[in-house]
């Protein structure tokens, strides 16, 4: 698995023909994003198979790790490279049962420290925190003070993932803050040209080499 660093694109789960997502998800990916979580809590079971396999078919052919929200079942059937868990969904142990050794299992965090570092004990790859700013895809999300990253970085020894609200003017203070990766859902979906959104994105981290 490639290092967590970088774009992390979150699919919006609206009505979206498979085609068309997976037109969106492949400009994003050549503007740089280096996971891709497909999110998606209306669709039916069927589709839900379907897109998640054609977006699958897609990231193998890029080199980039597909995982699905909270849905183990999913992950396991489609054989996605992992899993992102939330509150209400089951605990990361079991998630590695299922999935094997090598699977990328995420945990929300919110705004909660001691909740991370469970996750990080229960075997967790990356801890998420948010929302950092008001999200239009989710506008009840609890929220996140920046400042909670600095805290984060000493503490969790894991990979830490940004999401809410975050566009390219106001991510890049998230990155200072400890941030490896900005997961993003509007910036890029609602975007006129997703390409150049996700490259922006993209800029804010630093080189390779500069890290
Ligand atoms: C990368 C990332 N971070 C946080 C979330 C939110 O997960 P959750 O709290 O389970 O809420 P829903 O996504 O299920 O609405 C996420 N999906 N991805
Ligand atoms: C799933 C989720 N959890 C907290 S905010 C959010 C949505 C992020 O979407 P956007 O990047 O459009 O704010």
């Amino acid at each position: 698995m490639s290092r967590l660093f970088g774009l992390y694109l979150v699919t919006p789960g609206t009505p979206m023909a498979p085609a068309d997502l997976a037109a969106i998800v492949e400009r994003a990916i050549r503007g740089g994003a280096r996971l891709v979580q497909y999110r998606d809590k209306d669709a039916d079971p069927a589709t839900r198979i379907a897109k998640a396999e054609a977006l699958l078919g897609l990231c193998r052919a890029r080199g980039v790790p597909l995982i699905v929200n909270d849905d183990l079942g999913l992950a396991a059937r489609i054989g996605a490279d992992g899993v992102h868990l939330g509150r209400d969904d089951p605990d990361p142990r079991l998630a590695r049962a299922r999935l094997g050794p090598d699977a990328l299992i995420g945990v929300s965090c919110y705004a909660d420290l001691a909740r991370a570092l469970d996750a990080a004990t229960a075997g967790a790859d990356y801890l998420a925190f948010g929302s950092f700013f008001r999200s239009t895809t989710k506008p009840n999300a609890l929220r996140a003070d920046p400042a909670l990253l600095r805290g984060a970085r000493k503490t969790l020894g894991r990979p830490l993932v940004a999401i809410g609200g975050i566009t390219p003017d106001n991510g890049g203070p998230l990155i200072a803050a400890g941030a490896d990766m900005l997961a993003v859902v509007s910036g890029v979906f609602d975007a006129p040209d997703c390409e150049a959104a996700a490259r922006a994105y993209t800029r804010l981290f630093p080189t390779e080499d500069s890290r």
